[in-house]
Formats: C-alpha cells, sequence, structure tokens
C-alpha cells in the first residue's frame, strides 16, 4: 500500500500522437500526425484533490483515457495506483470510478435500483460493503425515493448523483471526474460539491477533477494542473494561476436606483453599468469579501453576485503575458 507522500497518480513526460487520414483531392490521402498529450507531466499524492483544466482540445480526455487504461501511450510513463493503466486495465478498474457529466454509465430504461444491482455483479461488489456503500450515498447525495425511477426519468442532477453513486460502489481509490457540475442547477451542484469534498476527506479517494467551472476549482481543489495543445501550461494553486494569467473577478453589484459609476472602491473598476444594475472588475486572486463591505456601506446595495473568469480568459492572459 502506497504512503500518502508517494505519487499515487504519475505522469511521466506522456504523449499520445493520433494518425489522421484526410482527403485533400478527387482519390487522394493524406496522412497527418496530431499530438493530443506532447510530454505531460504530474504526480499526485494519495487523497490529493486536483483540477485539470484546460480549453477545448487541450487533451484532457485524452490524458485521462490514458490514465485508466482506455488509451495506449505514444510515449512517457504512466503509473496509478501502483498499476501500468495499459498493461494492467482488468487490476485497475477495480480502483477506480469515472463519471462523464455528458453522458451517463447508467442503463437508461432501467430503473437506479437495477443498474446498481447490474453494477455490482460486475465488480463482484460483497453485498454488505455494496448495502453499506449504496445507503451512504443515497443518504448524503439525497436519492432516496429516485432508487425505483428508470433513468431516462430523472433530471440531469438526479442522473448525476446517480452516476457519482454507480462509481463509488466499488470503493475505487480514484475517482476521475469529467463536468460533473455541467449544466446543474444550484442546489444540485452544491450536493455535488459538498459530497465530494466529503468523501475526499472521510475515505481519502484521490480525485481528478477536469470542469469548465472554475467555481468547481475554487470550492473542492487545492490544485490546479493546467495544459493546453497538448503540454503542461501550470500546476499549482489557483490563486497561483489568476495571478499568473493577472486574471479578473466581476463582481455584479445591484442598487437601489440607476447612479454614476461607483467610484473610489481600491482594487476594483466599473466596467459596465446597467440601469440600476454595475459590474466591477477585481483581481482574482483577492478576496470579494474587503469590497463587498466598502460597497455596502457607501452605496443602496439590493444584491450582489461574483462572477468567475473563464479558464478561456486566464490561458489566453497567460499567454498575452
Ligand atoms: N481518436 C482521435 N483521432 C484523432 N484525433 C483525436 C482523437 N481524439 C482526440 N483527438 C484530437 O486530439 C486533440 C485533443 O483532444 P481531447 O479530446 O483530448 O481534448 P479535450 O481537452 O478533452 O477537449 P474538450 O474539452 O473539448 O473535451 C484534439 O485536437 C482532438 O481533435
Amino acid at each position: 500500500m502506497p504512503t500518502t507522500d508517494e505519487a499515487f497518480i504519475d505522469v511521466t513526460d506522456l504523449t499520445k500522437t493520433f494518425r489522421v487520414r484526410r482527403r485533400t483531392g478527387w482519390l487522394r490521402r493524406t496522412t497527418s500526425e496530431v499530438r493530443a498529450v506532447d510530454g505531460v507531466s504530474f504526480r499526485l499524492r494519495r487523497g490529493e484533490m486536483a483540477g485539470f483544466i484546460g480549453p477545448n482540445g487541450a487533451g484532457k480526455s485524452t490524458t485521462i483515457k490514458m490514465l485508466t487504461g482506455i488509451l495506449t501511450p505514444s510515449g512517457g510513463r504512466l503509473r496509478v495506483a501502483g498499476t501500468d493503466p495499459w498493461r494492467e486495465r482488468t487490476r485497475l478498474v477495480r480502483r477506480i470510478g469515472v463519471v462523464f457529466g455528458q453522458r451517463t454509465t447508467l442503463w437508461w430504461d432501467l430503473p437506479l435500483r437495477d443498474s446498481y444491482r447490474l453494477v455490482r455483479r460486475m465488480y463482484r461488489i460483497p453485498r454488505d460493503r455494496f448495502e453499506e456503500n449504496l445507503a451512504r450515498c443515497v443518504e448524503l447525495l439525497e436519492l432516496d425515493g429516485l432508487l425505483d425511477v428508470p433513468v431516462r426519468q430523472l433530471s440531469l442532477g438526479q442522473r448525476m448523483r446517480g452516476d457519482i453513486t454507480a462509481a463509488l460502489l466499488h470503493d475505487p481509490d480514484v475517482l476521475y471526474l469529467d463536468e460533473p457540475t455541467i449544466g446543474l442547477d444550484v442546489l444540485s451542484k452544491a450536493r455535488v460539491r459538498e459530497f465530494l469534498l466529503r468523501l475526499n476527506a472521510e475515505r481519502g479517494t484521490t480525485v481528478l477533477l477536469t470542469t469548465h467551472d472554475l467555481s468547481d476549482i475554487e470550492y473542492l481543489c487545492e490544485r490546479v494542473v493546467v495544459i493546453d495543445h497538448g503540454r503542461l501550461l501550470y500546476d499549482g494553486a489557483l490563486a497561483g494561476l489568476h495571478e499568473a494569467g493577472r486574471s479578473e473577478r466581476t463582481l455584479v453589484v445591484d442598487l437601489e436606483r440607476e447612479l454614476p459609476p461607483i467610484e473610489g472602491i481600491p482594487g476594483a473598476r466599473t466596467v459596465r453599468t446597467q440601469g440600476p444594475r454595475q459590474w466591477l472588475a477585481f483581481p482574482a486572486s483577492a478576496s470579494a469579501a474587503p469590497l463587498v463591505a466598502r460597497i455596502a456601506a457607501d452605496y443602496p446595495l439590493v444584491d450582489l453576485s461574483v462572477r468567475e473568469p473563464d479558464i478561456e480568459d486566464v490561458i489566453a492572459r497567460m499567454y498575452g503575458g
């Protein structure tokens, strides 16, 4: 059993190239190479929860597919939970859980309960462990009353919670989550995030999370690994990423009435106004609390919210810098 200090996921100089054939004319085809992953290295300790982000086409899915043993690397070294994912797929499968936000791994026409029974048989999960894990997920993910509903009748948020449960019934040591909060309403999002924090704290599950929502990362991960064009762009704390990208968050302020642009708030500037609503940009690495306190003291405040920068923006600014 590895200690907590050892790399539990160990990726060294990982590369994946695809050969693609393109039609270039009447009866003519040329073959070219796409380097989807290009010398990526990172290590995760057991029990770490890290974000894995990058713009569309950056190479995230390809990396995750290699980490789960679905794809074979073209080069580099890869170890997950002491196994070589590609060569020891059957051993690895028992140690990992995978959740895709965009598509379900559940059986569309079956009630959740029957899907879970099938999962139990596939993984040969002992009955008492299965019952215990299911009961825990049902309670924490509030699935009570939904177990007998066919998957196709579930809302997106319910389905996502159902999928997370299916991925955890065999007690995996590593959980890969691909956009687990995409399209979820505020309440479902909060439930899923809360649950993941608890899972990580109580079971020490190592989590690698792919998301386009930087607030997922902010809420869940102390560390973020960024790739773009198949290459590692950043590996560290989210605040450091914001600093490197000099990115800005936006405070959206609703006042009681239309007023001139808010001025004199240190560290913030008004970038837009529309009727009683105003938008103030401030450095993403700074806390919003002092700004809110200052605005609340000086202006007739009705409501406010904070908007995170887009991942694409942060990365574009890093290149710009
Ligand atoms: N099977 C394949 N054959 C050829 N090219 C591929 C294949 N799979 C992925 N690619 C290419 O590799 C690059 C990385 O794709 P990948 O799906 O890993 O990106 P991603 O970061 O997961 O993007 P997204 O956020 O859109 O899912 C892209 O240019 C993509 O077109």
